[in-house]
């Protein structure tokens, strides 16, 4: 069996920062994982370590926008329009991993989750191939500092879920750069932490209530649009996060097997037929 994890999210959220700690703690766990660089506009030193794939050897930004004169948001485009037609590039490129966990670093433009056709192609690719996959969504910690800039980053996170039909979970980043100052000032410790609570598992009344310093938002129509955006997170509570502080092993490991559970990894290993078990199978079971 192969997996593959898709690590998406906004510009900067820490994506490749992520792939690279998530593929030594597999790795030093005695798992056989590789890095796919999916990012065209990554440039030379972004690696700690080689990707075992890297779309830069298909198509790179910088050729892109040299030779055929396009700058960076359009050459990007034309980046994923040329894979788009090159998938059997990636096919080929993959068919060498057996029994292998992929960790698929992708671009930051945000168009590529709301609406490009590009990841939702590529994950029915993976599918055929045989490829169980899902997906980690990335936000960073600073999103917490402001209520309106949060609510727009669960709103993209909701937005790229639909559109990708795989599992999903949704990651808090640098958790490490959280201190009290999470949209408002705490008075204690406490108060910080109930408050990060608030955001992993969002709570949509902090949009709608006016405890804080700032003056609420005079423009009616603004009030209208974030009381509709409440209701809809009540709604469909399709979003929540787990934090991820890279500078603690423990977070890396619970966030390592969320995606494990998620991904249903290790289910296929060795399946046992319950008509297999007898008592003598429960005498060795711890
Ligand atoms: N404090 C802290 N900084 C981080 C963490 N992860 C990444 N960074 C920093 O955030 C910046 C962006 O990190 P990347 O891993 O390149 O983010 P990315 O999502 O791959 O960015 P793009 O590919 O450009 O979209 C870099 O300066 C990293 O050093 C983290 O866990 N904690
Ligand atoms: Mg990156």
């Amino acid at each position: 069996m192969r997996y593959a994890v898709l690590v998406t999210g906004p510009a900067g959220a820490g994506k490749s920062t992520f792939s690279t700690s998530f593929m030594t703690h597999l790795r030093m766990s005695k798992r056989s994982a590789h890095i796919v660089n999916l990012d065209p506009a990554a440039t030379g030193d972004a690696f700690e370590y080689e990707p075992a794939i890297d779309i830069r050897d298909l198509v790179s930004l910088e050729d892109v926008m040299q030779e055929m004169g396009y700058g960076p948001n359009g050459g990007l485009v034309y980046c994923f329009e040329y894979l788009l037609q090159n998938m059997d590039w990636l096919e080929e490129e993959l068919g060498g991993f057996d029994d292998d966990y992929l960790i698929i670093d992708c671009p930051g433009q945000i168009e590529l989750y709301t609406h490009h056709p590009f990841l939702p192609t590529l994950v029915r690719n993976l599918s055929r191939m045989g490829i169980r996959t899902c997906a980690a969504y990335l936000l960073e910690s600073q999103f917490m500092e402001d209520r309106y800039k949060f609510f727009s980053g669960v709103l993209s996170a909701m937005s790229a879920m639909v559109n990708l039909e795989i599992p999903w979970i949704n990651i808090m980043s640098k958790m490490d750069l959280v201190t009290s100052n999470v949209d408002g000032p705490a008075r204690n410790g406490r108060r910080a932490r109930k408050d990060i609570a608030r955001y992993l598992d969002p709570d949509p009344m902090l949009l709608a209530s006016s405890h804080q310093r700032e003056p609420a938002p005079s423009n009616p129509r603004f009030h209208a649009l974030n009381q509709a955006i409440v209701q809809l997170i009540e709604d469909h509570p399709l979003v929540s996060f787990l934090p991820l502080d890279l500078t603690s092993t423990d977070s890396l490991e619970t966030v390592v097997s969320h995606i494990d559970f998620t991904m249903q990894y290790g289910e296929d290993e060795e399946p046992k037929e319950p008509h297999d078990l007898d008592e003598g199978d429960f005498a060795d079971m711890e």
